[in-house]
């Protein structure tokens, strides 16, 4: 039997704890041996981010370098055109061929926003999505087509994602974290500690680099 691969796509504007713990919570829960964390380069629906490729990726490399859980993958950080996720899963599945189990991993907001991604539907055919809990989201689509092609492939059994190759959605269990890196970036400039958000050796780097003191937000 194939193991599942999971993906954890983002901006990592930077990667913090609300990224690091649902995603370590959810692996002990689901059984995940190993988590593929993929920066994004050109955020497709989003202000580009403040730092730069290179050093979100710095950043990526010091939060993970004590978590055996975690690794990098610079596919999308090595394109300058726009990460489309349908695109990367497309890819990911030509190399990976159709029997092995895929997953994408995002948060509520993430899922709440994916009816506007581009081609959402066919990530679907190549992946599955597991979604993450986080505080200040609603759970249900805001419009009723897009409720009804939740429901369509919602699982609650974990064992689908590692027995199907693609194709269900899995609301997992994971506690909230109120972080965002957008509450980093405006607490960092306006000098407010941020000890609890992220691991020290990003901040540290976050202050090396003098990086987000002058908030675009
Ligand atoms: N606190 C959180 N809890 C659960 N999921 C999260 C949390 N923060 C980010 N995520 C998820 O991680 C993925 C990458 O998020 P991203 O890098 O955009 O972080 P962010 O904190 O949302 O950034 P920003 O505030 O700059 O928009 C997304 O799927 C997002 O939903
Ligand atoms: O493909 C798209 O249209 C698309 C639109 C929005 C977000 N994404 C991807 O979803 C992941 C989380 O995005 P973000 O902006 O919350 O960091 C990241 O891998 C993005 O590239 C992808």
């Amino acid at each position: 039997m194939h193991s599942l691969q999971a993906l954890f796509g983002g901006t990592f504007d930077p990667i913090h704890y609300g990224h690091l713990k649902p995603v370590e919570i959810l692996a002990n829960q689901i059984g995940l041996q190993r988590v593929t964390i993929m920066p994004n380069n050109v955020p497709p629906h989003r202000p580009q981010p403040e730092a730069s490729a290179a050093q979100r990726k710095a950043m990526l490399e010091l939060a993970i370098a004590d978590k055996p859980l975690f690794h990098l993958d610079e596919r999308e950080l090595r394109r300058n055109s726009p990460s489309y996720t349908a695109q990367t899963l497309q890819a990911w599945r030509s190399e990976q061929g159709p029997e092995r189990p895929l997953a994408f991993i995002i948060g509520q907001d993430s899922l709440l926003s994916f009816p506007g991604w581009y081609q959402y539907q066919t990530i679907l055919d190549n992946s599955h999505l597991i979604v993450c809990r986080r505080p200040g989201y609603p759970l249900a689509m805001k419009e009723e087509q897009h409720q009804q092609w939740l429901e369509q492939h919602l699982t609650y059994q974990a064992e689908d994602l590692h027995t199907l190759p693609a194709g269900k959605i899995y609301l997992a269990e994971t506690p909230w974290f109120d972080i965002s890196a957008t509450l980093i970036r405006q607490r960092l400039q306006q000098r407010l500690p941020c000890d609890e958000m992220l691991p020290a050796a990003v901040l540290h780097y976050i202050q090396q680099q003098g990086l987000y003191q002058k908030s675009s937000n």
